[in-house]
C-alpha cells in the first residue's frame, strides 16, 4: 500500500505539490491524473525518495522507501525510460540489475520475454531503441525484482496501440493478483481503460479523489413531458427535487418508479424517462482541473460527478 500523507514540496516561490495526501490500495490500480505540469512527476519522485518533501511524508507498507531493505525487491520504478544506459543492451541493463536486485539470472529472461524484448531485441544497444522499447525495457526493469507495488510515470507514453493493450493486460493482471499499482497519465482514456481508484491532481492539489465507477456515475435521470411545468409540480409535490436542463426536461436524483408514479397520479404524459449521461472523467477531467475548481480544492467523487460538463471533447489514447 502507497501512503502519501500531506505531502508539499516548494521550489524557491513555486508550490509544485501543495499539502497532497491520498491512498493506492493492494489489488488496485490507481491512475493519478492531471495536465502538465500538475505536480504527478514531483509527487512520485517524493514517494521514491528522490526528493525530499517539504512537508508531509510518503510511506510504502508503512516504511519510507528509503528505509526499505532492497527496495526494489518491493517497489517496482519507472520514472524515466530515457534514463537508461545508452551504451548496454536491454539484457545487459537488466542483467546488471538483477545482480544488485539478487535475483536470480533466469528472472532476466523471464522479464524480458514478459514484456515482449526477446531475440534481437534484448541484444540490440538501448541507444538504439525505440521509445515504445525503452518503456518496455523500464517496465522490465520494474518488474525485475517481482516487487509487489508498481510506481510508473506516464508508462503508456511512445507505446503504440497494441503495446498499450499489452500494458494494461499486465498492470490489470498485476493488480488482480493482490498487487498494487500507481500510474501517471495525462491521457485521461489511458487511466479510464485501466484503472480501479482515480486521484485527480490540478496546480499542485488532489482535486478528485474516488472509485473509478463512482466518478463516472451517471448522475440520476432525465425525465421530459409535454407540459413540463405540470410535471415540475408533479414532482415537487412527490417530494422530488428537480434540475431543469436548456432544452426543457428535468434531471432527478429518484428511481424510474417514483417519477413514472407521480407524472400517472397528475396525468402528467411524459415523453422521455431514461438514465442520464454519465459526464465521463474526461469532463470530470476539465471541470476540475480548471482554475476555479483547483482553488476550491478537494472535492468528493460524488460532488465532481455531478459538476461535470457533460460534453466529451476526446483526446485519444
Ligand atoms: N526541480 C524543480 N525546480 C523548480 N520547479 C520544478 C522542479 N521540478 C518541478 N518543478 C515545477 O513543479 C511543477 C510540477 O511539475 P511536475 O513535473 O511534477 O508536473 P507533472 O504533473 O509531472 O507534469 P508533466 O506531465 O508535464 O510531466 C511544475 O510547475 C514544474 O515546473
Amino acid at each position: 500500500m502507497i501512503t502519501v500523507e500531506h505531502v508539499t514540496k516548494r521550489y524557491g516561490a513555486v508550490t509544485a505539490v501543495d499539502d497532497v495526501s491520498f491512498v493506492c490500495r493492494p489489488g488496485t490500480v490507481t491512475g493519478f491524473l492531471g495536465p502538465n505540469g500538475a505536480g504527478k512527476s514531483t509527487t512520485m519522485r517524493m514517494i521514491c525518495g528522490l526528493t525530499p518533501p517539504s512537508a508531509g511524508s510518503a510511506t510504502i507498507d508503512g516504511v519510507a522507501y528509503r528505509d526499505l531493505p532492497n527496495p526494489g525487491r518491493h517497489v517496482g520504478v519507472l520514472l524515466d525510460a530515457s534514463a537508461q544506459h545508452a551504451g548496454r543492451t536491454g539484457r545487459e541493463v537488466l542483467a546488471v540489475s538483477g545482480q544488485l536486485l539478487g535475483v536470480p539470472r533466469s528472472r532476466v529472461d523471464d522479464v524480458l520475454e514478459l514484456v515482449g524484448l526477446t531475440g534481437a531485441a534484448a541484444k540490440r544497444r538501448v541507444g538504439n531503441y525505440s521509445l515504445g522499447m525503452r518503456q518496455r525495457l523500464g517496465i522490465a526493469h520494474a518488474l525485475l525484482g517481482d516487487p509487489s507495488v508498481l510506481i510508473l510515470d506516464e508508462p503508456a507514453n511512445g507505446l503504440d496501440p497494441e503495446g498499450i493493450y499489452w500494458m494494461r493486460s499486465l498492470l490489470r493482471d498485476f493488480a488482480d493478483r493482490g498487487g498494487t499499482v500507481m500510474l501517471s497519465s495525462h491521457l485521461l482514456r489511458e487511466v479510464e481503460a485501466v484503472a480501479d481508484h482515480v486521484v485527480v491532481i490540478g496546480n499542485g492539489q488532489v482535486v478528485a479523489d474516488g472509485d473509478k465507477d463512482e466518478l463516472l456515475a451517471p448522475g440520476g435521470l432525465v425525465v421530459r413531458a409535454l407540459e413540463p411545468p405540470a410535471l415540475e409540480r408533479a414532482l415537487a409535490d412527490a417530494g422530488v427535487a428537480v434540475r431543469e436542463t436548456q432544452d426543457g426536461s428535468f434531471t432527478v436524483d429518484a428511481d424510474a418508479e417514483t417519477v413514472g408514479r407521480a407524472a400517472a397520479a397528475a396525468g402528467v404524459v411524459l415523453l422521455e424517462l431514461r438514465p442520464a449521461d454519465s459526464a465521463g472523467l474526461e469532463g470530470l477531467f476539465l471541470s476540475l482541473t480548471s482554475a476555479g475548481a483547483t482553488s476550491a480544492g478537494a472535492t468528493s467523487a460524488g460532488a465532481a460527478s455531478a459538476t461535470a460538463p457533460t460534453e466529451d471533447k476526446g483526446e485519444a489514447a
